[in-house]
């Protein structure tokens, strides 16, 4: 596979997807066109905050599978784009939050104090000993816009310096606050109010775009304000306003709206803001971790399992992906086993976990028996899609779990309706992880989803199963596995055949010929050889 780097990354991570046989190509500070034509055979792109990955790119490398951001932020990547290509987006989440953090410490130090002012007048020759005058930590309050990996941090550590807490963000839970001694603040206004400094920590979305305004900053009187998150979540040019005025009394930024910063930026011509390149994730070891961490998920995707850090797929936690994991493919099988014996129009899909399996998050798994379903019908479906693609058809969607269980320790029942007809699939593991469908429409059978396979219902006459077996013979199809469940002694019987080779429209309009044959539906699985 093709792997396409185009900002500077770390190389641990790329002499790891080499290591896996994957072809590596560094194309850093290309111009745009030169870009798009690197990309053109690109299997992934992996990119820091300096790439845009819009629709454009993604279009130009049609063989994409994977969109792999070398860090945390995926502002510079359109997401909905990507997802509606069937491209998976991921990230690095965990890599640099203790760089980031750190950084923002540091900041904190240095508008605080004033260091980089001093070192500035100092290296200038001038002592400017009387002139400047910095403010503790201690006894003061530090307002946390953003309580996620990286505020958390950031609260940590400024809380071990006698600082009270309090943070504004509408999607964390009282209780978590709580844990980490953070007063949970109603809005953000308060936030900014009731804080001597202010550390922003939000992603850069609709919502937090500009979300610094003059008024917010009003609020902040003689206060700081850092931010270490992203450009665009503050208006820079009431910031630059607000300490020229001494409304602030400094501000540090590692992050601007336009990167690399122009040299008319108003932030830059302001003694009191000081500023750094966006370097917050710029330490070695962060370096490497979300080098490593991006070219697990490049070479997850590539092998077909789980991206865990995509951004645009159902995620788990990575405690829960040993129990799940075998389920994902399965519920895909199921799916499409599912559809196949539908026939093809689907109006409602439902998931049940039942047993231990409804203990689990198995948001993926639904979407894998989407994914499923939809194959014959959209050759892009994927876990990513398949919802949004359930979400355009009108398809509904349900997903049901149930501790209860009988003979097995989880079930997975996959049932597509067309409004008229319900077709159920159901499915298991066995030990080490060896699939089974073990009844369709009620059926009890015992079917190894693989391959090719030919469902046949009947009249539970004897002889029938005898005339079928002659019947391959006949036609040369080589029998692997058989399975068979009936209702009841002389009602309807379903047997499943897992066959070495497809068989022939003759062979199948034999079947159909006789009068003991219901149904036949031939199922072929994309794992099949
Ligand atoms: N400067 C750098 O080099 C650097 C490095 C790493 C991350 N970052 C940036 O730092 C930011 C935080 O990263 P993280 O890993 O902590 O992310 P995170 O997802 O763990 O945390 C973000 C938090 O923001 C909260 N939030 C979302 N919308 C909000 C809103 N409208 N108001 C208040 N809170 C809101 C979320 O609930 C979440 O708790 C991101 O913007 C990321 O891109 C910058
Ligand atoms: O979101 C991030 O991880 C940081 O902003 C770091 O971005 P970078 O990889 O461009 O340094």
């Amino acid at each position: 596979m093709n792997v396409v780097v185009t900002d500077a990354v770390d190389d641990a991570g790329l002499a790891r997807l080499r290591q896996a046989g994957h072809d590596v190509e560094t194309v850093v500070d290309a111009e745009r066109g030169e870009l798009l034509e690197a990309v053109a055979g690109a299997h992934a792109v992996i990119v820091r905050s300096e790439t845009t990955v819009d629709a454009e790119l993604l279009d130009a490398a049609p063989e994409l599978v994977i969109v792999g951001r070398a860090g945390v932020g995926v502002d510079n990547v359109d997401v909905e784009a990507a997802t509606d290509r069937g491209v998976v987006v991921a990230n690095a989440p965990e890599s640099n939050v203790r760089a980031t953090a750190e950084h923002t410490v540091a900041m904190a130090f240095a508008t605080a104090r004033k260091i980089p002012q001093g070192h500035m007048q100092l290296k200038d020759g001038y002592w400017a000993k009387s002139d400047i005058l910095g403010s503790e930590f201690n006894g003061k309050t530090l307002g946390v816009v953003g309580l996620g990996r990286i505020g958390q941090e950031v609260a940590k550590r400024l809380g071990n310096l006698e600082m009270d807490l309090v943070a504004y963000d509408p999607y964390l839970s009282e209780e978590r606050a709580r844990q980490l001694g953070v007063e949970l603040v109603a809005d953000i206004e308060t936030c900014f109010r009731q804080a001597d400094f202010v550390s922003l920590h939000t992603p850069k979305t609709a919502e937090t775009e500009q979300i610094v305004d003059e008024d917010l900053l009003a609020e902040l009187e003689d206060g700081y304000l850092i931010n270490c998150a992203r450009g665009g979540l503050v208006d820079e040019a009431a910031l630059a306003e607000a300490v020229e005025d001494e409304i602030l009394y400094g501000a540090a930024v590692d992050v601007f709206e336009e990167e690399p910063v122009e040299p008319d930026n108003p932030l830059l011509g302001v003694d009191d803001v000081i500023v750094t390149p966006h370097i917050a994730a710029s330490t070695e070891s962060a370096k490497q971790n979300v080098s490593i961490s991006i070219a697990e998920q490049v070479i997850a995707a590539f092998e077909g399992n789980v991206v865990s850090n995509a951004v645009n797929a159902p995620s788990f936690g990575e405690d829960v992906y040993p129990t799940i994991r075998p389920y994902v493919e399965l519920a895909e099988t199921a799916g499409k086993i599912a559809m196949q014996l539908l026939g093809g129009h689907v109006e409602s899909v439902e998931v049940t976990y039942a047993g231990e399996l409804a203990e689990e998050t198995v948001d993926v798994v639904t979407a894998s028996a989407l994914q499923g379903v939809f194959a014959p019908l959209e050759w892009q479906a994927n876990t990513i899609n398949a919802e949004r693609i359930a979400e355009e058809r009108g398809v509904e969607v349900t997903e049901s779990k149930t501790r209860q269980i009988e003979d097995f320790n989880s079930l997975l029942t996959v049932e597509v309706s067309d409004g008229e007809r319900t077709v159920a699939v159901e499915s298991t593991q066995f030990a080490d992880d060896d699939p089974r469908i073990v009844r369709i429409q009620g059926h009890r059978v015992e079917a190894v989803p693989h391959g090719h396979m030919l469902v046949v219902r009947n009249d539970d006459t004897p002889g029938v199963i005898g005339f079928i077996g002659t019947l391959f013979g006949d036609y040369d199809v080589n029998i692997a596995g058989m399975f068979n469940g009936r209702e009841a002694l002389g009602g309807e019987a379903l047997t499943v055949y897992n066959l070495d080779s497809a068989p022939s429209d003759e062979l199948i309009e034999e079947l159909h010929a006789d009068e003991r044959i219901i149904e036949t539906t031939y199922i072929s699985l994309d794992n099949g050889e």
